[in-house]
């Protein structure tokens, strides 16, 4: 994050405000790792908000949300799934990255022990592999559960397809009766490239990295896809035993090899901080070659009886850390830059690399963020701050911490060919030949095409159909831009898709037998468009692409004008920068006067407005509700949902309250209206009983929100 003020030096309520921010933007990227394996964020980044999140709470300790990051495990089990309550909760680790940290967890342990500096404490010190955890529980020796991590607490059951993983035996000979093992479930590289490339074949989504792809592959609903992935499992530790496996960290490992587990081979035993740097230097120099991708080190205190004493924190064991490695970096060609064009005309400059492998992954393209960012000087001759003048043909360096978008980071200047030129960023767009403007304190050149610029076109289409917008199902950006390039069925702008059908009787027929369309799928197709010809006004608005108009924007405006027609007229009215429309828009408590003009413009372009008009046309647009208020049952009240939800994720419960004008509150008072209570609801259950709050469970809960 950019503009980040000190920790020191921030105010009690802006630091409230910022753990609340905080706290969302982590729930947001928890959910798309963890259960949609599509993270939406780098790991770096991910890394950041954490620290952040910690820093604020170390220094405001009373202002710690019960919802507190840091105190949650990945996230809830997804639907789908039979859910698996783990009888011992499975944790994360405490993460440490310089030398100096590893020296602090060595000295942190002894003063709980009691442990002079120099008495004997062995440490193991495996891989830390990048998969994603499973427990199986043995019962007699027979395999009988397969468990994902979750949340720590509960898990997803998938035992059918960890029964199709090689490394995991199905029956296991003089084991504990009761055993459970936790290892780590992941890809090889090798097996990876070979499943993209099936995947390529058959015209399916390549998996970003060997971890999504384990983590899809494993959390499939139907076992026999899991059965073609080929899965590999490390076991590193256990939960619940009948029976002690050892008395060391390292004896139990072996007797998990004796009962017939994989280990990983580079596990070793070590007397201290030195031997563990030492072990952790070389695990990284033969990262490259290992064939599967990690990215740490685990330091565990071998002696179990030490590791009991230790105990656990609220998301941690005491006793082990994930030493990490830093992010990830290669070198390589940069063959061409080229420029894409977004949704709101942004030229973005792309490098085409000789494809390099970071970290296990190849990768054949990266981001150049910007205009400034790859050019050296300005037009006068001087430096541009940040610039770091990158030109085609250079050797750059590359850089994905466990990153979803691959950056260009450095350039080497002594590696540059005679004949590069500095990279001219064009002024004219690539896609349909229309000026290029850069406004003032814009990073971004911009198409000024709007409309007659494909890439924009498709862009907004895209953008159009998507969730928060029309979410029309079976109209994907896919099936989006493959309509845009079809002449006959041409969708061009978002009108054309509510014509689609009657423009041309025939289109049943055109549909048919093209790219996976059927008459069932076509008439599916035309129905689900259908559904969204009333259309919620928020919607509506977010759904138009207008630049800094996100989906809490587009929920203010309705809420503000109520109906479409009110909206329209006024914005037709306005005139950027003064009148009554103008300054009443500016008046709404979140409207900046830059998103203001942002939407007045749009309204004024001929184009632009003629495409709206177009639309509307087709739409019944519902009236929002009135700003502040909020017409249902729980409008106002505070409300505490507790112990286990089994139909929603607590975000998503937290969501669908909040937008029902209620306030979620994570701990019961005088002041709390209902309690929503799941399985295990302890002490808040407690409490609300005592208080005399009223309690429902989560089905009750559902009926009375009108989503049973
Ligand atoms: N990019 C994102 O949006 C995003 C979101 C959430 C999490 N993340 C990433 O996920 C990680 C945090 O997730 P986490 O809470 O699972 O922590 P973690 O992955 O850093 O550490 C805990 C996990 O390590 C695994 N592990 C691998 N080898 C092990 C070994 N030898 N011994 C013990 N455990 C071993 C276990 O599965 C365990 O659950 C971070 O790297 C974070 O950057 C990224
Ligand atoms: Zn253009």
């Amino acid at each position: 994050m950019t503009g980040q003020k000190d920790v020191e030096a921030l105010t009690e309520d802006e630091a409230r405000a910022e753990l609340a921010r905080l706290a969302q933007a982590i729930v947001q990227a928890d959910a798309a790792y963890h259960q949609k394996d599509a993270p939406e964020i780098s790991d770096a980044a991910y890394d950041a908000l954490k620290q952040r999140n910690a820093a604020i709470e170390t220094r405001f300790p009373d202002l710690k949300r019960a919802d507190s990051p840091s105190e949650r495990v990945g996230a809830a089990p997804v639907e789908g799934f039979a859910k698996v309550r783990h009888e011992r909760r499975m944790l994360s680790l405490g993460n440490a990255f310089a030398a100096e940290e590893v020296a602090e967890f060595d000295a942190r342990i002894r003063r709980y022990l009691g442990l002079s500096d120099d008495a004997p404490l062995a440490y193991t010190a495996e891989p830390k592999i990048d998969g994603l955890s499973l427990s199986l529980r043995y019962e007699n020796g027979e395999l009988i559960q397969a468990a994902t991590r979750g949340d720590g607490g509960t898990g997803e059951n998938v035992t059918a397809n960890a029964r199709t993983i090689d490394d995991i035996p199905t029956r296991l000979e003089g084991a504990p009766d009761v055993l459970e093992v936790r290892g780590e479930v992941y890809m090889a590289h090798a097996d990876f490239e070979a499943l993209n490339a099936r995947q390529e074949a058959a015209g399916e989504k390549r998996f970003a990295n060997p971890r999504n792809a384990a983590a899809g592959s494993l959390r499939q609903l139907d076992s026999a896809v899991t059965a073609r992935r080929p899965l590999k499992f490390f076991a590193y530790g256990w939960g619940v035993l009948s029976a002690p496996l050892a008395d060391t960290q390292m004896g139990a490992l072996q007797r998990l090899k004796t009962l017939g587990f994989v280990i990983n081979p580079l596990t070793e035993l070590c007397d201290g901080p030195d031997r563990l740097l030492a072990h952790y230097a070389e695990i990284e120099q033969r990262r490259a070659t290992l064939g599967y991708d990690i990215d740490g080190v685990v330091y565990k205190v071998n002696d179990l009886a030490l590791q009991d004493r230790l105990g656990f924190r609220s998301t941690t064991p005491r006793w082990a850390i994930a030493h990490k490695f830093p992010a990830e970096l290669a070198w390589t060609r940069l063959e061409r830059i080229e420029i894409q064009v977004g949704r709101t005309g942004a030229l973005s400059p792309v490098a085409r690399l000789t494809p390099v492998t970071v970290g296990g992954v190849v990768v054949s393209n990266a981001t150049l963020h910007n205009e400034d960012y790859i050019a050296g000087r300005d037009a006068r001759g001087q430096q541009i701050r940040d610039g770091k003048d990158i030109r085609e043909g250079d050797w750059v360096q590359v850089y994905r911490a466990g990153d979803v978008i691959p950056k260009v980071a450095d350039v080497d200047l002594s590696k540059r060919p005679d004949d590069a030129r500095p990279y001219a960023f064009p002024t004219v767009c690539p896609e349909c030949g229309s000026e290029a403007i850069r406004e003032e304190g814009d990073a971004a050149r911009r198409c000024s095409g709007g409309l007659i610029c494909p890439a924009q076109a498709v862009e907004k289409l895209k953008h159009f159909v998507s969730r928060g917008a029309f979410d029309i199902e079976g109209l994907g950006a896919k099936q989006v831009e493959a309509f845009y390039r079809d002449d006959t069925l041409a969708i061009r702008e978002p009108a054309d898709i509510f014509t689609l059908q009657a423009r041309d009787a025939a289109n049943l027929a055109k549909l048919k037998n093209r790219d996976g369309w059927g008459e069932k799928s076509a008439a599916n197709l035309f129905a689900a468009i259908d559904a969204r010809r009333t259309i919620p006004l928020d919607r509506l608005i977010f759904a138009l692409g207008i630049r800094h108009v996100g989906e809490s924007a587009a929920d203010l405006l309705a809420r503000n004008y109520r109906t479409w027609q009110a909206f329209e007229t006024a914005m037709t009215a306005a005139r950027v920068g003064e009148g009554p429309e103008w300054e009443y828009l500016l008046s709404i408590d979140g409207v900046g006067a830059v998103m203001a003009e942002s939407v007045v413009t749009t309204f004024h372009q001929a184009a632009e407005r003629a495409s709206i008009d177009r639309l509307v046309e087709h739409l019944t647009v519902e009236e929002a509700a009135p700003r502040g208020q909020v017409d249902s049952p729980v409008a106002g009240k505070t409300v505490v949902f507790t112990g286990t939800l089994e139909k929603m994720t607590r975000a998503e419960a937290k969501a669908r309250a909040e937008a029902l004008g209620a306030k979620v509150s994570g701990s019961v008072s005088k002041k709390t209206d209902l309690v929503i209570a799941g399985p295990g609801a302890g002490s808040k259950g407690k409490k609300a009983a005592e208080l005399g709050v009223e309690i429902i469970d989560e089905d009750a809960w559902l009926r009375l929100i009108g989503a049973a």
